[in-house]
């Protein structure tokens, strides 16, 4: 269960970095706007450099802080490409569904983020603006086929009506919570004084999806 968008006040058990990547234009940033403030603007200006913005909820009775990333698609206007994946336990990988191209350039971002990221980063593949379905250009099969063919977890989503956003951003949590409280139990097993400490600043490793073995204990290194 997750709800609410977070108290300053409140006590942080984890935080994750998540970070957004994909084609200029497909929607990074009002994605961004909507999951973190419940925001959404058509007249969005081209991201220059990088920014991010956080929201807590509450995963399994746990608070987790989610700290989304995002950059521009456009190169010239890119932010320095390995410190922006550095210690990203997530990733949105987004399209357009009416661009066609913004689809086709996925396996490259795939590629940026296979070499700069941690190679077991939780990954979704998410095809936005579905609130343009009459102007679809990328048939949900297509993307589905993708997704499965490389491991990933996919949605299509609209930020503009606010549709299935929380739940792509909350499975992606969910699935690296899922992963490091693993990864914790398995140490408190090992090492009865261990102390599942925050995670901030620390680059994680997990399993990807679909890859958790059972009773393995997920690595982690700082
Ligand atoms: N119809 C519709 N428009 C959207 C949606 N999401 C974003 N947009 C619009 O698409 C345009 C580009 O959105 P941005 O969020 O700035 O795109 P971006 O991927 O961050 O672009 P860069 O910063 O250049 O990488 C803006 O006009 C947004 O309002 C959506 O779900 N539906």
């Amino acid at each position: 269960m997750a709800s609410g968008y977070g108290d300053a006040s409140q006590k942080i058990d984890y935080v994750f970095k998540v970070v957004l990547i994909g084609d200029s234009a497909v929607g990074k940033t009002q994605i961004l706007a909507r999951f973190a403030r419940n925001e959404f603007s058509l007249d969005s200006k081209a991201t220059i450099g990088v920014e991010f913005q956080t929201r807590t909820l509450v995963i399994q009775h746990k608070s987790v802080k989610a700290q989304i990333w995002d950059t521009a698609g456009q190169e010239r206007y890119r932010a320095v490409t390995s410190a922006y994946y550095r210690g990203a336990v997530g990733a949105m990988l987004v399209y357009d569904i009416t661009k066609r191209q913004t689809f086709d350039h996925i396996p490259r971002w795939l590629e940026e983020l296979r070499a700069h990221a941690d190679r077991n980063i939780v990954i979704m593949l998410t095809g936005n603006k579905t609130d343009l379905e009459d102007q679809r250009a990328v048939p949900t099969e297509d993307a589905k086929e993708f997704a499965q063919k490389e491991g990933l977890f996919f949605l299509e989503t609209s930020a503009m009506e606010a549709t299935k956003l929380e739940d792509a951003f909350l499975t992606v949590l969910t699935e690296i919570f899922n992963i490091v409280n693993k990864k914790n139990l398995a140490a408190d097993e090992n090492q009865s004084n261990s102390n599942p400490a925050s995670l901030t600043g620390k680059k994680i490793l997990v399993p990807g999806p679909g890859q958790v073995i059972p009773g393995k204990k997920a690595c982690c290194s700082s």
